[in-house]
């Protein structure tokens, strides 16, 4: 095993406090060998009520501790993962496929969200509020949501888990998280290191299952559960948020993206390639973050494509866990037949390669690929890609690099490269998105608020706004 602390490898589910085995397993597989790294508990419905009531035991005394109290179990939580940081990483390597590097920054990425929202927990302040009676006292007090569900994606397993369960649990939140059936292995990992940091049982509980329509109705259903957080694609997002009015839940939705990265032709263009390179290949291009559709003024596009040309011949694509790789396979064979059919139809209407355009034998390993030629009317224009695909577009002047940023229903992040400080106010105001990126193509931590508009999402993680999302505002009328 390549585990210094193979116990870190758990196969079963967490409920309780307890490690929770049953009949049914499923295999997790490495994307990059296609090889059975182990089998995972397959928990139904009724194990995952087993977790709501288990979270509903846990809330009254998790709640009652103070926040300084909270917060010392998180920070202790914090320091595990820490610790035992090249272990996660090799996890999600294996079962994720992002390179060893990238899974290390993402293990600390991950963990800073602890240790933010540990500190956040002492900051959840009320107010005294002048009142216009003088016979009345007026206050409020925040107090915690209560039993919290999240649904949590395959491209960032540890981070989209704790960027939820940190602030959930600062806020004196109980919580069940169903991670993606794709990555298991690094959900229950945090789990056993927050056992060790002293979690009281019932407080965080891990259902793994591949029957997420199932667990995902008892979660939206039960009337226990008063809050859904939610990180996955806006179709799955959609009818979760259906699924949550019959009990009107508050909602935390992070959704799909279909970012734009704009070169105006005052850029500066090694810059902008290289912001280009950091925000459309990182994960493979599987992030919801990742630029979707490059557009480059029409002064500078040749030039611009010819050094994002040049500098992909550079990577290496290969297996996570060697070094000097650069990046590792895509998730699974779904996702490699979208690219597949994203690039066949831009190329079928008129678009060229000029680096990669094709999956590595009959592999998960997708090269990284330009495309120039890309027009509006494309399906790779208005899809989120995922997938290691940089589709170039051609535009003239300012107003045609709006219209075409905005003209998809998404609203998570969008990039652009200038120098002149009118156009940059201009442009950063006219982007319909809650994030932008201007000269910088890596934007994501966890003291900014992450999130989007329109059909990207609903509410922030991160940030002071994060852990709003996971307590109530109570408002106290006095009479004196
Ligand atoms: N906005 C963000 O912060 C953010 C972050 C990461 C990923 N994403 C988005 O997530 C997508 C990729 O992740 P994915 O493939 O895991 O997304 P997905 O929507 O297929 O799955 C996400 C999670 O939802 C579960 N799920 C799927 N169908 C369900 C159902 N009917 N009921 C209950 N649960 C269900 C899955 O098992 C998984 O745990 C992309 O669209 C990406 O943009 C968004
Ligand atoms: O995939 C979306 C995640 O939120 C990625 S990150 O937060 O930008 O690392």
């Amino acid at each position: 095993m390549l585990l210094s602390d193979p116990s870190l490898l758990k196969q079963q589910a967490f409920i309780d406090g307890q490690w929770f085995d049953s009949e049914h397993k499923f295999a997790v597989l490495n994307p990059a060998t296609a090889q059975v790294i182990t089998q995972v508990t397959d928990c139904d419905s009724k194990i995952t009520e087993k977790s709501v009531q288990a979270a509903q035991r846990a809330l009254p005394s998790w709640s009652a501790l103070t926040a300084k109290q909270r917060g010392a179990i998180l920070n202790r939580w914090f320091e595990l993962i820490m610790d035992n940081q090249q272990d996660l990483a090799t996890l999600m390597t294996l079962e994720q496929g992002k390179t060893l590097s990238e899974a290390n920054g993402e293990v600390a990425y991950g963990a800073s969200f602890i240790q933010w929202f540990a500190e956040e927990a002492k900051r959840q302040y009320g107010e005294v509020i002048p009142s216009a009676n003088p016979n009345q006292r007026l206050l409020t007090i925040r107090q915690p949501v209560g039993v919290v569900a999240a649904i949590t994606p395959w491209n960032f397993p540890i981070a989209m888990i704790t960027r939820k369960a940190a602030p959930a649990l600062a806020a004196g939140c109980t919580m069940i998280v169903k991670p993606s059936e794709e990555t298991p292995l690094c959900a229950l990992a945090l789990a056993e290191l927050a056992q060790r940091a002293g979690l009281p049982q019932g407080v965080l509980n891990i259902v793994t299952g591949l029957d997420s329509k199932a667990i995902g109705g008892v979660l939206t259903k039960s009337p226990i559960v008063r809050k859904l957080s939610f990180t996955g694609s806006t179709q799955v997002g959609k009818l979760l948020l259906r699924q949550c009015a019959d009990t009107v839940k508050r909602t935390s939705m992070e959704l799909g993206g279909n970012a734009p990265f704009i070169v105006f032709d005052d850029a500066d263009l090694d810059e902008a390639v290289a912001g280009a390179i950091a925000s459309k290949f990182r994960n493979s291009g599987q992030t919801c973050v990742c630029s979707n559709r490059i557009l480059v003024q029409e002064d500078v596009y040749d030039q611009f494509t010819d050094k994002l040309t040049a500098a992909l011949k550079q990577f290496k694509l290969g297996n996570g866990l060697e070094t000097g790789v650069n990046m590792g396979p895509l998730i699974n064979r779904a996702a490699v037949d979208k690219v597949n059919a994203l690039v066949s139809q831009a190329i079928s209407a008129g678009a060229k390669v000029t680096t990669g355009g094709q999956q590595q034998g009959d592999t998960l390993f997708y090269q990284p690929t330009v495309l120039t030629g890309v027009n509006a009317q494309m399906d790779i224009f208005n899809n989120e890609i995922f997938g290691p695909v940089a589709p170039l577009v051609k535009f003239t002047d300012e107003a045609q690099a709006i219209e075409l940023a905005n003209a998809t229903p998404f609203g998570l992040a969008a990039y652009f490269y200038a120098s002149d400080m009118s156009r940059i106010w201009r442009v950063s105001e006219a982007l319909e998105y809650g994030m932008v990126g201007i000269n910088e193509g890596l934007i994501s931590n966890e003291v900014a608020p992450f999130g989007g508009i329109k059909e990207s999402g609903i509410g922030r993680e991160g940030s002071r706004y994060g852990i709003e999302e996971y307590s109530e505002i109570k408002y106290l009328c006095m009479g004196i």
